[in-house]
């Protein structure tokens, strides 16, 4: 089937990358609309890199069909790669100049690239602006590499992994920062292995095993997330208890009028996302 040019940020159909005898991608199907936040999920070695470097027109594939705005990324012509931006999972040049240094140095690469001090202050790096790239920690690595990648003011981000390394706040900042762009109207591919990243972040996720996408999906809908049993948990006199049910709101209703008041420990959960992208990852290994 032909692909309709530039309808969507992403689309490839058929996409495939052998090594040898060995097919990283094979046939891999994705579509992402123009303004969406995408994560691709999958288990180490599944392909997921790889089809984003394709994406990104770094690595050449062995077949199929892409689209990335509009352009085959192989051809890489110098406006298109002014429109995208790549954090790739780890970079490790420039080790000599400061932190605004390396940001000015990549600004004049793009025609219209965001200011340096602000993007710097973006990404939570203006206490280190005038440290050298090399005594930075992982963390602070990784920002700089997202600072990078968006100081052209991209329309389409690729992040793979963007927040490995992160402690716990600093992840908050750069979901902050996701969530900004995101709003401005830039599209975002992401790679991670952060679930809980994964559902705050994305409007759709796509799941990754062997070289083929196996389900794309809302966060809250995956796997038949949305219309799972929920398990009711609670405490009665002879110990903990639990009871899965598609009716909770009934179930904990009955529970009331049995213990005639609170119930003690209840709580009512759904499978988490983890839980979902475990047992699909289990399915179809
Ligand atoms: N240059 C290469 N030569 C040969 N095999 C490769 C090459 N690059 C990747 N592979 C293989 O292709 C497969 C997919 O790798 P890829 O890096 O895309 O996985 P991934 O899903 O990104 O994994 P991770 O979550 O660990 O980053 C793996 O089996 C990997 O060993």
């Amino acid at each position: 089937m032909e692909i309709v040019t530039d309808a969507y940020a992403i689309e490839a159909k058929g996409l495939r990358k052998t090594y040898g005898a060995h097919h990283a991608v094979d046939g891999l199907d994705l579509t992402v609309e123009r303004g969406e936040v995408f994560a691709l999920l999958g288990p180490n070695g599944a392909g997921k890199t790889t089809t984003v470097e394709m994406l990104e027109g770094f690595r050449k594939r062995s077949g199929g069909e892409v689209h990335v705005l509009g352009v085959d990324p192989q051809r890489r012509p110098l406006d298109w790669r002014s429109r995208i931006g790549v954090v790739l999972q780890s970079t490790g040049e420039f080790e000599e100049l400061s932190v605004q240094e390396v940001v000015q140095h990549f600004a004049k690469y793009y025609p219209n690239p965001a200011r340096p001090d602000e993007v710097i202050e973006r990404v939570g790096l203006q206490a280190k602006r005038k440290d050298r790239a090399k005594v930075l920690s992982g963390g602070q690595r990784r920002r700089l590499d997202v600072a990078l990648g968006i100081i052209g003011r991209p329309e389409l981000l690729f992040l793979d992994e963007p927040t490995t390394g992160f402690d716990p706040q600093a992840r908050r900042e750069f979901w902050d920062l996701i969530r900004d762009l995101a709003a401005g109207g830039t599209t975002i591919l992401l790679t991670t292995h952060y679930l809980d990243e994964a559902e705050t972040l994305a409007d759709r996720v796509g799941v990754i095993t062997r070289g083929r996408m196996v389900a794309v999906a809302t966060p809250a809908t995956l796997g038949g997330r949305g219309s799972a049993a929920a398990k009711v948990r609670w405490t009665a006199a002879d110990g903990p208890q639990e009871h899965d049910t598609d009716t909770p709101a009934k179930f904990v209703a009955d529970l009331v009028a049995r213990f005639g008041g609170e119930v003690p420990e209840l709580t009512v959960t759904r499978p988490s996302l983890e839980d979902t992208y475990l047992s699909m990852i289990q399915e179809t290994a």
